[in-house]
């Protein structure tokens, strides 16, 4: 009964992740690169699905394109041992399927979803949907990969909003098995039904919420990152003694402060910044002022080189 059950559920997301056969990513940076890397890995599986990864920065996309030909190229090593040739027939079938693009509005004409992973600025993020909303087919669905922002704010400018929602990944994408998927109140069932399927397609694991700061991980996670550093600032402890004391205490892989240099911390005090703004009441959305001087200085964590932590380059 269960494995009935089981079968049938899987069947109705195969279906639903099947409609959609091309996908869009606009953004390749940290997240967008990711995106498109596990979209394009999990394809390679699938016959008949594309992936075009979209930024306004060439360096970048070339950038992005290496380093997803580079762990294709590892993963086949392992898959396919002993043969060569099997190996090198997955590597450029999975790449055939995958372009790269500088023109938003072109790369979306037979999209059937669009991701969107640019820089977290509403202004530039609804300026992007305004103009791939008058150049999508009627049925693709759009998705924001925002950390923080309100969904509904990115779909402002938008008539599809019945077909608009969020999908948010977490870093590293390729890693991390979680995908959230957030409805705004017009978004409709089917279209969160087709994110449901696709995140499943796609080798995630998918929960829902609705469109509140955060969602679900980060209105947890930014607090307490936010407490760790205020405990660090009242020199309750060091910031080594926090990140071992949350690691071997709790069981997380990275402690506050080795995680917010993993994010970067230009991104988290964006967020924080945000959220104090809207919330001005709420304690736990305070700036650290730490956060604040690292970032004025240009350390931005591992990606900087310097954070809380020095890394090499
Ligand atoms: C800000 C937001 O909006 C939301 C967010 O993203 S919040 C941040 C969420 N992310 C986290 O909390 C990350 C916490 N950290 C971790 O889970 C782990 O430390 C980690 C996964 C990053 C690294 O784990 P680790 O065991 O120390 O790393 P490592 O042994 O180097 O790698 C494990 C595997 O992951 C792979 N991997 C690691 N980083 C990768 C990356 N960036 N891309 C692709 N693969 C990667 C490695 O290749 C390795 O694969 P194999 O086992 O096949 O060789
Ligand atoms: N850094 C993180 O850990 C996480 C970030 N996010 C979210 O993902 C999004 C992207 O973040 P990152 O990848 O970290 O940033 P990033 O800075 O690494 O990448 C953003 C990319 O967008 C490109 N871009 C900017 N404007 C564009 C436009 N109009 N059209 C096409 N490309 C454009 C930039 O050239 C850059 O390559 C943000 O919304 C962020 O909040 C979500 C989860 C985790």
């Amino acid at each position: 009964m269960f494995s009935r059950i089981a079968v049938r559920n899987f069947s109705k997301s195969a279906i639903m992740a099947n409609a959609i056969k091309n996908v869009t990513v606009i953004g390749s940076g940290l997240m967008g690169g990711g995106v498109a890397q596990t979209f394009t890995f999990r394809l390679a599986a699938q016959t008949g699905h594309n992936v075009v990864m979209v930024d306004v920065d060439d360096g970048v996309l070339s950038k992005a394109h290496e380093r997803i030909s580079t762990s294709m190229k590892r993963v086949a090593k392992k898959k396919f041992g002993d043969s060569q040739e099997e190996a090198n027939k997955f590597v450029s079938d999975s790449l055939s399927r995958l372009t790269t693009s500088t023109d938003s509005t072109a790369s979306v004409k037979n999209a059937d979803l669009v991701v969107e992973a640019i820089v977290e600025n509403i202004d530039i993020k609804q300026k992007l949907f305004k103009q791939l909303d008058e150049a999508a087919p009627e049925h693709t669905i759009f998705a924001s990969n925002t950390s923080s922002l309100s969904i509904q704010k990115i779909a402002q400018n938008v008539k599809r909003k019945d077909r608009f929602g969020g999908l948010h990944f977490f870093n590293p994408v390729p890693v991390m098995k979680l995908l959230e998927v957030i409805r705004i109140p017009e978004t409709s069932q089917a279209t969160i039904d087709s994110m449901l399927a696709w995140g499943k397609a796609m080798g995630k694991v998918t929960v829902q919420c609705k469109d509140t700061p955060g969602f679900i991980v980060n209105r947890l996670l930014v607090p307490y990152q936010g407490e760790a550093l205020r405990m660090y600032e009242r020199g309750d402890a060091s910031i080594k003694d926090i990140d071992t004391a949350m690691k071997l205490g709790t069981g997380y892989p990275m402690g506050p402060f080795e995680l917010s240099d993993y994010v970067g911390l230009d991104t988290l005090l964006f967020i924080i910044e945000g959220w104090a703004k809207d919330y001005p009441d709420e304690p736990l959305f305070k700036v650290p002022e730490s956060l604040r001087k690292l970032v004025s200085e240009g350390k931005l964590g591992v990606k900087s080189g310097e954070g809380f932590y020095k890394y090499n380059k």
